[in-house]
């Protein structure tokens, strides 16, 4: 436990320093080859906790200090400590004595362990007081960042409680069933007898009752299956798809919504990206699933000339690079590592990808603008001006039952998404 307990304390460093949650724990599990799976569940249970709570853990350990404490290590330890007393079955005095045991590894000043025995066992002795002084204010109650929430309560004044709520939950595991490979209920006729409970939600998506590593899936190495969020699997049918159609997604990396335009028709696809890296992850994804589409290519979807070949598209997915203020609960690191001035940062990049990829389309084709945020201005705002501007595009209508105005707002089963399907004239 002492072990899990340094590392998780060296990950929240390092995401506290700006990096990702997913990418250090990539790089925590390649450099540590022993962990053995269930201390690989530890780490990420107290990071990714300790992070979903950031805002109440941090309140209330403020209000357990006596003088500021500027040893990190040792606050980033307190975190994880706080969260674990609160929201684990495990004995609240072995949490205490691994915490100590821990600090007295990390912390070179002798009074360390000392410090974390007393505010641990003060919060034992007085949680239910502190809980409740702590979410007198706002960043203690949603743990969110005030500018996050009043964005959110100035946009959704009846719904951001149900946002910030949601973005604070376990996400779900979802599935898409390959349905060139398999009927959705014959899929979940296999989960059933394998013993896992799934319920349908929409289309091709099949939501898990418990999460589960997908090496447990029957036929994932086949390709019956894929996992993405039921919100994320709205993209490919939206597009309206027919066989022999000269299509590009435009920023398909991992290849999610790329994997899925394939299962529903024979298409001629470019699969575009600017990070080489996350192509790889595009590669992969299409060998597994036994298609490939017939161009992957490393390149800025800002610079066509570097890339296309001059042949019109029929259909463009643009799923754009984005704050993903919609899929928190599976980044909880996503709230604290993002800016106010981020937005409007992304906003712009994103109207400048829609504008140049315009020109990439037939007259007669369709453009679908999608980002994974709940923010107006990259969504929106951002497609009201792009109408403005673009004399020869129009909206389509688009329908599902979770969406409104093309906005899904994150709840139990799905992330939150946005999307614009655009007529060209
Ligand atoms: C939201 S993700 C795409 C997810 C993907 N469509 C899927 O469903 O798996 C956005 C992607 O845009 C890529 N990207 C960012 N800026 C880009 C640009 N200027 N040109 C092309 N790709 C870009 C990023 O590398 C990232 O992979």
């Amino acid at each position: 436990m002492v072990k899990v307990q340094s590392l998780a304390v060296t990950v929240l460093g390092r995401v506290f320093s700006g990096a990702s949650l997913t990418e250090v724990l990539q790089e925590t599990w390649r450099s540590n080859p022993l962990l053995t799976p269930q201390q690989r569940g530890a780490i990420q249970d107290l990071t990714y906790g300790a992070l979903r709570y950031y805002g109440q853990l941090d309140a209330i350990l403020n209000l357990l200090l006596a003088k500021a404490l500027h040893d990190l290590n040792l606050r980033y330890l307190l975190l994880i400590n706080l969260y674990q007393l609160h929201y684990s079955k495990a004995p609240p005095y072995a949490i205490v004595d691994h915490a100590v045991t821990t600090a007295r590894l990390l912390s070179d000043k002798r009074g360390a362990p000392g410090l974390v025995n007393a505010i641990l066992r003060n919060f034992l002795r007085r949680s239910t007081a502190l809980w409740g002084e702590a979410e007198r204010d706002d960043v203690g109650k949603y743990s969110h960042p005030q500018w996050w929430i009043d964005k959110l309560r100035k946009q959704y004044p009846e719904h951001y409680e149900a946002i910030l709520n949601a973005d604070n939950q376990h996400p779900c595991m979802t599935l898409r069933v390959n349905t060139r490979k398999i009927e959705v209920a014959a899929y979940q006729k296999m989960l059933d007898e394998h013993g896992i409970g799934a319920g349908w939600v929409w289309g091709s998506a099949l939501k898990l009752v418990q999460p589960l590593p997908i090496e447990r899936l029957p036929g994932f190495s086949e390709g019956l299956v894929s996992v993405q969020d039921a919100g994320a699997q709205l993209a490919a049918p939206f597009l309206d798809i027919q066989d022999g159609m000269h299509v590009l997604d435009a920023c398909a990396a991992p290849g999610g919504k790329s994997a899925h335009l394939m299962e529903l028709a024979k298409i001629r696809l470019t699969a575009l990206d600017s990070d080489v890296q996350r192509l790889t992850r595009v590669i992969d994804n299409f060998a597994r699933l036994g298609n490939k589409p017939d161009r992957v290519i490393c390149g800025n979807a800002l610079h066509p000339a570097e890339w296309w070949d001059g042949e019109l598209f029929d259909r463009i997915l643009a799923d754009v690079p984005c704050s993903a203020s919609g899929v928190v609960s599976r980044h909880p690191d996503i709230k604290w590592l993002r800016r106010l001035t981020d937005v409007t940062a992304f906003a712009d990049n994103q109207e400048k990808i829609l504008e140049t990829l315009w020109q990439l389309l037939k007259r007669g084709g369709k453009l679908l603008y999608i980002t994974c945020s709940v923010f107006k201005e990259e969504n929106g705002q951002l497609i009201k001006r792009f109408l403005q501007k673009q004399s020869d595009a129009y909206v389509l209508p688009l329908s599902h039952p979770a969406m409104d105005q093309g906005q899904l707002l994150p709840n139990a089963s799905y992330n939150g998404f946005f999307y614009a399907l655009f007529g060209k004239r």
